[in-house]
């Protein structure tokens, strides 16, 4: 099977979780939420690459007050399902000693990405760090960090969408699929 039939494979089989108006309404609350504790702080709004690409380029229009903006680039999934060590690509280019930092990231899975996350920026100074994220995925256990905003939560399967990937494909749906389980 070509790259090209089993994209199409994938999606055909795949369940829709949460459709485009349910994502934009999630958006809008995630918008006025850190619109209303932020709008104060100037933070440095910070997109881990590359998973929170969508997330970020939506989010940022809904913020109503001034920011700076800068990304760092963490995977830990790289094209498979399961998380392994995280591989750092970039860090911020920008300084965040001393800055609050709204950190934001597609997806809240196992935690072990924005803990690790977190943690760097608090070692590089951060006066404080809030955690966005699309949306997080309900485990039934305890994780290594908590969001402060979470736009939408999801069922404990595989995702895709919205700047997710499954297999390195699909990052560019608007909307949000499960793999088809096995
Ligand atoms: O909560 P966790 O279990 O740590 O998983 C969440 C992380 O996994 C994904 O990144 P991934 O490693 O797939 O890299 P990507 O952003 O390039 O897709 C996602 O963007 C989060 O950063
Ligand atoms: O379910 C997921 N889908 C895509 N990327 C992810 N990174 C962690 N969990 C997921």
């Amino acid at each position: 099977m070509t790259e090209i039939d089993k994209a199409w494979t994938m999606f055909r089989s795949a369940e829709l979780v949460y459709d485009q108006a349910a994502i934009e309404q999630a958006l809008d609350r995630l918008g006025a939420q850190i619109s209303a504790r932020l709008a104060d702080s100037f933070p440095v709004a910070l997109c881990v690459m590359g998973g929170a690409v969508v997330f970020a380029g939506q989010l940022l229009p809904r913020l109503a007050f001034p920011l700076q903006f800068d990304y760092l680039h963490a995977t830990r999934y790289r094209d498979g399902t399961r998380g392994g060590e995280i591989e750092w690509c970039a860090l911020p280019r920008g300084e965040v000693d001393g800055r609050v930092v709204l950190l934001m990231d597609d997806i809240l899975d196992e935690g072990y990405t924005l803990a690790a996350v977190k943690a760097k920026l608090l070692e590089l100074g951060a006066a404080r760090v809030e955690v966005a994220v699309l949306a997080e995925k309900e485990l039934g256990r305890a994780k290594p960090i908590e969001a402060d905003y979470v736009g939408l939560m999801l069922p404990d399967r595989y995702v895709f969408g919205m700047g997710m990937d499954a297999y390195g494909l699909w990052r560019n749906l608007p909307a949000i699929y499960a793999l088809k389980e096995d």
